[in-house]
């Protein structure tokens, strides 16, 4: 553990805060889980730290343990032997409700009853911690909200009412329920066609942007794994951890044959989808706002290289690109002057979804926007072509010896 982050532990409130992986980190000690009768371990000593606030992918072919791992983490089964680390105490030392309190779980198809509502699904832990009605009742329409399903339509629906995709929602929705700074979610968008699973996606992503959550994922998809993950482990029989890395790191530098074999090929296009806006240098463009003084933004325009400001409004979202044309014979402030931007992209967004940005709306410039669309910078062609070489040339560096 570093000073800075041991520094960081001391002086915050909870308990794996001061464990030194951040708030909802999950330490895996030595971690081994053997079924009865089952000559081989499912999980194999493996010792793993997942750090707060990050999506960590477990990868790895069916049978590998990826299940067994979660459902040791959520203590649906016991170790063997070693420890699991929640909240930063030994698992097994937490009572049931205070670890259903920290951590949320999502299983493939969701896993709702089926004779109760949507709104008594997603309700569910608040009441087990004997919230009051009203206050349940408020928060499944924030989280229905906040997965993008209408309270008023979906609150009163059977999840037999449902598609695959919102019934995958909902199951997202309760496990946020108690707001746990950890979750769990085991292939949630498995069984979903494509274009929702891509559209799943994207919603967690957006989600994680907001919430910040510790998120465990399990999935047997590379291509879901370099989207979603902040850290990918890629495991091998008995959950061996064959290489627990950035995508980036992965895909640039495998740790051995049976990772370069697992990724296959094709990694030059899969490093523009696992990487994302907001890790590459951004173009910076002066900044203007309404109220400011039309000659004052000239003067900041004619300052740069750029020929343009981009308007921002009273929240920092950006609004209007501001070219000195716009500004002739104005005094005073700049107010509506300009043309409207193009829908900004988030900075968690891949750098092929920037590429695709680019090239669908045929605009040269598009803002990057952070949590509550609050303005980052700007990408261009040429931003995403100086992070394309960037990573060649890593690349292009010798393999370390496995
Ligand atoms: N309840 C159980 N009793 C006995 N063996 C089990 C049990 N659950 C899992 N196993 C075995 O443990 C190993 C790991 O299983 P696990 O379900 O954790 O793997 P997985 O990586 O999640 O697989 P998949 O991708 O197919 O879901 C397998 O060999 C499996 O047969």
């Amino acid at each position: 553990m570093s000073d800075e982050v041991r520094a960081a532990g001391a002086t915050a409130g909870t308990a794996d805060e001061q464990d030194g992986v951040g708030r909802g980190g999950i330490r895996l000690i030595n971690v081994t889980k053997r079924y009865p009768g089952q000559g081989t371990p499912a999980v194999d000593d493996v010792t793993m730290t997942i750090r707060g606030g990050e999506i960590v992918v477990l990868l790895g072919p069916s049978g590998s343990g990826k299940t067994t791992m979660m459902r040791l983490i959520n203590r649906l089964i016991e170790p063997t032997s070693g420890k699991i680390i929640v909240a930063g105490q030994d698992a097994m030392g937490l009572d049931p409700t205070e670890l259903r309190r920290h951590i949320g779980y999502v299983i493939q198809n969701a896993g709702l009853f089926p004779h109760m509502t949507v709104a008594t699904n997603v309700g569910l832990v608040p009441q087990m911690l004997k919230w009051d009605k009203k206050r349940i009742a408020a928060r499944v329409d924030e989280l229905l909200e906040l997965v993008d399903l209408d309270p008023a339509e979906y609150r009163g629906r059977y999840p037999r009412e449902l598609s695959g995709g919102q019934q995958q929602r909902i199951g997202v929705a309760r496990a946020l329920a108690a707001d746990p700074p950890a979750m769990l979610m085991d292939e949630p968008f498995g069984a979903l066609d494509p274009i929702t699973r891509g559209n799943l996606q994207d919603s967690l992503l957006r989600l994680q942007d907001e919430l910040g959550k510790t998120i465990v994922f399990v999935t047997h998809d590379i291509d879901e794994a370099l989207k979603l993950g902040d850290r990918i482990a890629i495991l091998d029989k008995g959950s061996r951890v064959a290489q627990y890395a950035t995508p980036q790191e992965i895909l640039l530098n495998p740790a051995d044959d049976y990772v370069e074999q697992f990724l296959g090929g094709g990694q030059a296009m899969r490093l523009l989808q696992s990487s994302r806006v907001a890790d590459v240098p951004l173009q910076h463009v002066p900044e203007a706002r309404t109220g400011d003084d039309a000659d004052a933004v000239r003067r900041r325009i004619e300052g740069s290289e750029i020929g343009f400001a981009i308007v921002l409004d009273e929240r920092d979202r950006p609004v209007r690109w501001a070219h000195p044309d716009d500004l002739d014979g104005v005094t005073g402030p700049i107010g509506e002057r300009g043309m409207d931007v193009a829908p900004p992209i988030r900075a968690r967004a891949t750098l092929q979804q920037a590429l695709e940005s680019l090239i669908q709306i045929e605009h040269e410039w598009v803002p990057v926007v952070g949590p509550r669309g609050v303005y980052r910078g700007t990408v261009t062609l040429g931003t995403l072509q100086n992070a394309i070489r960037d990573m060649k040339d890593r690349a292009r560096r010798p393999r370390r010896p496995s």
